[in-house]
């Protein structure tokens, strides 16, 4: 008998049966399990290659949060947070968890925030092997073998389908979050970004009421001299890629807090996507994928156990998963100083904003709450190519609170603490997307590492007449041509009315947040001409 097994909670409490549970098994076993299951194959390097099935991506229309007297009057509702009922929450557990003890499952308890004054733990029950290895690599893993009570509890279970006609959800596939409970529901996909994000949705709701925490979708890394740098942007803008710097200790890749001394990892791992990953642009991404390592989606060359990154027949949104030590220089536990340089990357699909702009300070909240970027193929089900879109804080899909709250917590902290922030464009120059091309990685990398080591002190800057962003003349180690976009267009006329167009849709959106705007962020409103020509 293991000790794990004797060490096994009793799950009556969940309407588990304890006996088919596989509990908190470690990496090798839990590996062995996937092979033995059938869920997938050991690739050359060693990592787990598994399918998510037919969801390899998130599906925020099947994300619902349970409303009531917790939720009702607190969560921002809409198309983003769209409420559940309770009653058929209760009817799905029910069923979820009965579908479950017809089999042996995993349960793997684990904790977020690196930061232990904020610890939150939490009890992950999966109907699969590699999503419980998957909750292994990206939650924090407790000193003991397991946690005694644990807070929070989530349930996934990707081939119990909801039958919409009597369940109240949208289709067959569902991730409910229900604060009262503390329990997140996943049913009918075993895409397992479900199941970071659903806990950094709960994190995003608790912090800033209970905590005074800014809840952040960014990466995060420090200097030597204890310099932190943080990167906000939404999914497939290089937070991951870009946090992973040798020269830089990794606090995290994905979700963090701010708190009033600290800034902390909210996770134990990283997720990075695989598209086109090779050992030179990524060495140390793909120094990770080894075993313990889980790709999803991924395919092999021919006849071989070689991953072909360059291969996006199941999805554009390949992944693995590794623990945060898996990266040479990784931060741990992952806690890091104040701020000295945030950067907002914007994936830019219009191919108009800079590669790089310093923002002032209402600039800066106008960005933040303005969220805009582009959608990248494949992270959520149904986008296939890059597509406008304002996420407000560059993450609403996992804001259940107002995206106000968040700029106020920004706002506050930006103004107490000295910090410079950037606007960086890892998206698409020499024209919109389908014309220009995606801005070169090693260009953004030398902008950012310039941006660090304070090159721009010495450099003389432009202002844009759109946007009114403050552009650099020249940057070390990148072609001076490309710092104004401008100039990467083959005609200028076409990239004034392209700019306009943009500067438009941020007019259009802003409108929402008008009202509780400063004269600072209302003064970084973009210039609309009415008549480009
Ligand atoms: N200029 C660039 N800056 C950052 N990433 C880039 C750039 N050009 C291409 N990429 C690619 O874009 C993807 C960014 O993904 P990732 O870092 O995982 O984003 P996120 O963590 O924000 O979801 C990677 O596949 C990276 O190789
Ligand atoms: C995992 C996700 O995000 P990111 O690409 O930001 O890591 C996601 O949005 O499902
Ligand atoms: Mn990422």
């Amino acid at each position: 008998m293991s000790k794990a097994f004797m060490l096994k909670p009793d799950l009556g409490y969940l309407n588990l049966n304890s006996d088919r549970a596989l509990y908190q098994l470690n990496v090798a076993e839990l590996v062995e399990e996937a092979l033995k299951n059938g869920e997938g194959t050991l690739a050359d390097s060693g990592a787990l290659a598994i399918d998510t099935g037919r969801f390899t991506g998130r599906s925020p229309k099947d994300r619902f949060i349970v409303c009531d007297e917790v939720t009702e009057k607190t969560v921002w509702w809409g198309d983003i947070n769209i409420k559940f009922d309770p009653y058929n929450f209760d009817i799905l557990f029910e069923k979820i968890t009965k579908h479950l003890n017809r089999n042996d499952f995993y349960v793997r308890d684990a904790y977020a925030c690196a930061d232990e004054r904020y610890k939150t733990t939490i009890r992950v029950v999966t109907e699969t092997a590699y999503q419980n290895l998957f909750a292994n690599n990206l939650f924090l893993r407790p000193q003991v073998n397991g946690i005694s009570d644990p807070e929070w509890t989530i349930i996934a279970a990707p081939s119990f389908l909801a039958d919409p006609l009597v369940d109240g959800t949208r289709q067959s596939n569902f991730s409910i979050l229900n604060f009262t409970k503390k329990m997140i529901l996943i049913g009918g996909s075993g895409y397992t970004g479900e199941i970071k994000k659903g806990i950094f949705s709960v994190l995003n709701f608790i912090l800033p009421e209970q905590r005074h925490i800014l809840p952040m979708h960014c990466s995060a890394n420090v200097g030597r001299e204890g310099d932190t740098a943080i990167f906000f942007g939404l999914s497939g803008t290089g937070k991951t890629t870009l946090s992973a710097d040798p020269e830089r200790g990794l606090i995290g890749d994905d979700e963090h807090g701010w708190s009033e001394d600290s800034v902390f990892n909210f996770e134990g791992g990283c997720y990075a996507k695989c598209v086109d990953l090779t050992a030179e642009k990524e060495p140390q991404i793909f120094k990770a994928i080894k075993f313990g390592a889980l790709l999803e989606n991924t395919n092999y060359f021919k006849g071989t156990h070689t991953v072909d990154f360059t291969n996006i027949n199941k999805t554009e949104n390949t992944r693995v998963a590794y623990p945060i030590h898996y990266i040479d220089n990784a931060v741990i536990p992952s806690i890091a100083g104040m701020p000295k340089n945030i950067f907002f990357l914007t994936a830019d699909a219009f191919g108009v904003l800079p590669p790089i702009a310093k923002l002032n300070a209402g600039q800066a909240m106008f960005h933040f709450i303005s969220g805009y970027t582009a959608k990248v193929a494949g992270t959520e089900a149904g986008i296939t190519e890059p597509q406008l879109t304002f996420s407000a804080c560059f993450g609403k899909a996992f804001l259940p609170l107002h995206p106000t709250r968040y700029a106020s917590l920004l706002g506050e902290k930006m103004q107490k603490h000295k910090v410079n922030v950037w606007l960086v464009n890892t998206g698409w120059s020499g024209g919109a997307y389908g014309v220009g091309r995606r801005m070169k990685l090693a260009y953004t990398r030398a902008m950012i590492s310039a941006a660090l080591q304070g090159d721009f002190e010495n450099i003389a800057f432009e202002a844009d007449p759109v946007f009114g962003l403050q552009l650099p003349l020249s940057c070390p180690g990148v072609p001076a041509e490309i710092l104004n976009p401008r100039n990467t267009w083959s005609d200028a006329r076409e990239y004034d009315q392209k700019a306009n167009e943009l500067a438009q849709a941020f007019v259009s959106n802003f409108k929402q947040f008008e009202a509780g705007a400063s004269e600072e962020m209302l003064a970084s409103l973009p210039k609309v001409v009415e008549n480009t020509h």
